[in-house]
């Protein structure tokens, strides 16, 4: 499949290690395909833990210089960066339309959310401040600096293959650190795409690498390689599970990212169509592949029908098709086996009592395409409200009162992400504070943007994204206590 790039040379498929694009040690690849129409993008080098451990210690070289460099500095390449980016958001955003399915328009605005963390950052690089602290004695003085926490691991998914990036990448190069990154299997041309536009922003070589190929193999090294000091990782709770383990042996900082299982409240005084707006954009970006979705759609007996009748009939006038065309609302799911995924939920959660109210299949197109799905008559033991969907399938289930409402929302191992529509101030404050999550949207189904600290609680992971608390995870704090000093 041939991608029309106004610069085709952004559009690259080997490894990015120390500054030179370079084949797998092996000479081997793998396909990129494109999950719309199946054809293959690219064959992309296939690395593993050599390779890794060849980028860990070019990001260890690099990181002396870097980290020396006045914040002023990183912050001009990083803004240098932002500005090429935003250069190149068609060609980036076609890229990852083709590799990862969303409709054009969201890849677009995916890009500008992604490069809206490196403008924010390279300005927050000037601001990490240290203290100065009185002494416990006349004659002491104690302060405080943050330094860069060192060598930084990134594991990104594919269901945001640019901005999973950058909010990893631009705090850490604002902090002084350098990274080394592997993303996800389906799409990796996204961030190598993002590694060469960081090369010519002036991003001194070793500073970024970026390696695609065997997972286990590459975060093996990762995790366990010394010279790593962070790992930060976007994708499911048992994967991240997995790593936290094993950089226990090492004592890495670590921050996850990870799966999410939103309740979507509405209760009797919503405002009913921005109840159904907000319920179609939070549900419905990506074909429902974010790990902030609505996944569970929690109305209150009064609105109920009226709700399912409107979301219905919402969902029914969403375009299914390849994103790469015009007037598409819903692209394909990532792969085969998300469709099979997502379908398993589906009927599982139908044998026990839910009700089809419109789609409950894969779509006629074949392939990779699932028909956008409304449940009705979902209950708290249904499949499709004990896991997160990662489709496009809204289940609705009813509840009574406000304490049924937040029990149910609270009735989940997750945390990350949360949302529910009221006219009531009192009720504002109650749902908001005794929702266990880490984000919460009221009266607003899109909640995500740079400024933010996005981030759950519970088994949503740890760490946040995003905002001035953002660059925290990229730094130690040390302080230093002069004595002496009444002579
Ligand atoms: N919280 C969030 O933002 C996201 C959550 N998810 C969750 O993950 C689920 C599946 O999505 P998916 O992308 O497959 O998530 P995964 O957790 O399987 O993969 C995410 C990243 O981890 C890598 N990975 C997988 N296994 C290992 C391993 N043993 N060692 C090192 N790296 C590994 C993957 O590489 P590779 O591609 O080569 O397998 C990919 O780069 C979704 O259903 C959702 O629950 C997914 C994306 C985002
Ligand atoms: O991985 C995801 O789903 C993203 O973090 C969601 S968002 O930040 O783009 O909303």
């Amino acid at each position: 499949m041939k991608l029309s790039l106004s610069d085709p040379s952004l559009l690259k498929t080997q490894a990015y290690i120390d500054g030179q694009w370079v084949d797998a040690d092996s000479g081997d690849t793998f396909a990129v395909n494109n999950p719309a129409t199946g054809e293959e993008i690219a064959q992309v080098a296939k690395t593993g833990a050599a390779e890794t451990a060849r980028a860990i210690a070019a990001a260890d070289r690099a990181m002396a210089a870097w980290k020396q460099q006045p914040a002023k500095a990183r912050a001009q390449i990083l803004r240098k960066w932002f500005d090429l980016m935003m250069a190149a958001q068609e060609d980036l955003a076609i890229i990852m339309t083709a590799e990862q399915g969303k409709v054009l328009a969201e890849s677009r605005g995916e890009v500008a959310y992604g490069a809206a963390f490196v403008e924010w950052f390279g300005e927050e690089a000037k601001r990490i401040d240290g203290d100065v602290i009185p002494g416990p004695t006349a004659d002491r003085r104690i302060v405080c600096i943050k330094q860069p926490v060192g060598v930084v691991a990134a594991i990104t998914p594919w269901n945001f293959p640019n901005a999973m990036i950058a909010r990893k990448a631009a705090p850490a190069l604002a902090a002084g650190c350098s990274i080394v990154i592997k993303p996800a299997s389906e799409t990796p041309l996204s961030a190598f795409a993002m590694a060469e536009l960081a090369h010519r922003a002036g991003v001194p070589a070793g500073v970024i690498n970026v390696l695609a190929g065997s997972s286990s193999a590459i975060g093996g090294e990762m995790t366990s390689n010394p010279i790593v000091r962070k790992l930060t990782f976007t994708g499911s709770t048992p994967v991240g599970k997995q790593l936290e383990a094993q950089c226990a042996a090492t004592m890495k900082k670590t921050s996850m990212e990870l799966g999410g299982n939103a309740p979507f409240i509405v209760f009797d005084d919503a405002d009913l169509d921005a109840a159904v707006q907000g319920a179609v954009a939070s549900k419905y970006r990506n074909a429902g592949q974010t790990c902030v979705c609505s996944n569970r759609l929690l109305v209150q007996d009064g609105i109920y029908d009226a709700f399912v009748e409107k979301l219905v009939k919402a969902t029914a006038a969403l375009t299914v098709g390849d994103g790469l065309k015009d007037g598409i609302a819903v692209g394909p799911l990532v792969n085969a086996k998300a469709v099979a995924d997502v379908d398993g939920l589906v009927q599982a959660s139908v044998s026990s009592g839910a009700q089809v109210a419109l789609g409950g299949a894969p779509h006629e197109l074949g392939g990779c395409f699932y028909q956008p799905t409304v449940l009705t008559e979902v209950s708290s033991e249904m499949a499709v409200f004990r896991n997160e969907i990662f489709g496009p399938v809204a289940p609705v289930v009813r509840f009574a009162t406000e304490e049924d409402a937040i029990r149910m929302a609270n009735d989940t191992e997750f945390g990350l992400a949360s949302y529910f529509y009221t006219r009531d101030i009192g009720r504002v404050w109650r749902v908001a504070e005794a929702l266990e999550y880490g984000i919460v949207g009221i009266n607003e189904g899109i909640i995500s943007n740079e400024m933010a600290p996005f981030g759950g609680v519970k088994e949503s992971g740890s760490g946040r994204e995003g905002s001035k608390y953002g660059i925290d995870d990229y730094v130690e704090i040390k302080y230093m206590l002069m004595g002496g000093l009444d002579r």
